[in-house]
């Protein structure tokens, strides 16, 4: 490896937002280690992201975490430089049908595994005055019908990544995004259906679903240099959906605005 370069980890980046994160990464001079459990992606991953080294990982496997650092550790020679916290599992279910195993997937794929992967990174991010950045979501600052477990999740990685931050601030640098409604295979449901997909972005401002490089974009941002003072914020990336409230529309209409000088 040359001396210079940076190493980067990147959970959950073998598809969506994991997968855009690490080709950006790379094109930004980073050496990415993908971690994700599913393996049969990793062929493609290499193919598409020059450089980057898949290590076949259950994120909730102590022993699979271990492995991922020890070896981005043994590409950096001891130095870490960045993190991505973004493997993540979804369940839309009413509260009243949730079950255990349901609550404890979501907190040991979304939430835990920030700490263990965190805690594994944090000699090698301070040797290398690396940066954190955790995907959590706008679930995670609003409520979320039929999400609330998973909501649950993502306001907890933005209260650990706030900790974290007054905690070791003057080492290393955590933030984390708050993606709205992304289309990756998370959002398969909506992107099928023309019909939803039309009252979902109804609600969004830029009135579409996001791409999984409009959120790798703030990531690599956050990452880098030019975000040196920015130390633990939640961003939203969400088309606008979370600014507040939007008027309802008269059925039939696209809801376009009448401009103040055409105001009847
Ligand atoms: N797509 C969206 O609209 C939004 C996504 N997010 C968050 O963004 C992150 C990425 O999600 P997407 O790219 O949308 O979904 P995705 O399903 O396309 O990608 C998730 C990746 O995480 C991996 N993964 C899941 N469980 C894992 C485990 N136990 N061990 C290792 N890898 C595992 C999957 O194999 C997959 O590659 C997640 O944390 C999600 O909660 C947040 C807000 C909105
Ligand atoms: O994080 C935002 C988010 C995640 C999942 C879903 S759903 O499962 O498709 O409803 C919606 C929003």
């Amino acid at each position: 490896m040359d001396d210079r370069a940076r190493v980067a980890v990147v959970t959950g980046g073998a598809n969506g937002i994991g997968l855009a994160c690490a080709q950006r990464l790379s094109g930004d001079g980073f050496h990415v280690v993908v971690a994700d459990f599913d393996a049969e992606a990793g062929p493609q991953v290499t193919a598409k992201v020059p450089g980057a080294e898949f290590v076949p990982c259950d994120v909730r496997s102590p022993t699979d975490v271990r492995r991922v650092v020890d070896r981005a550790l043994e590409i950096g020679q001891g130095r870490l430089h960045a993190l991505v916290n973004n493997a993540g599992q979804t369940a839309r279910v009413r509260f009243a049908d949730c079950d255990e195993a349901t609550w404890q997937r979501l907190h040991d794929v979304n939430l835990r595994s920030v700490f263990s992967f965190t805690q594994a990174c944090l000699e090698g991010l301070t040797a290398g005055h690396g940066a954190v950045v955790s995907v959590a979501s706008v679930a995670g600052l609003v409520g979320a019908e039929d999400l609330s477990v998973y909501s649950a999740t993502k306001a907890a990685i933005i209260a650990l990544t706030r900790s974290l931050a007054l905690e070791l601030g003057h080492v290393i640098r955590f933030n984390a995004v708050c993606p709205g409604q992304i289309a990756t295979r998370m959002m398969a449901r909506v992107q099928a259906d023309a019909g939803l997909r039309a009252v979902v972005t109804a609600q969004i401002p830029a009135a579409r679903l996001g791409r999984p490089e409009e959120v790798a974009n703030v990531i690599a941002w956050l990452l880098g240099d030019e975000a040196s003072y920015v130390n633990g914020v939640a961003i939203p990336i969400d088309g606008g959906e979370s600014a507040g409230f939007r008027q309802p529309k008269p059925s039939g209409t696209t809801g376009e605005r009448v401009s103040p000088g055409k105001a009847p």
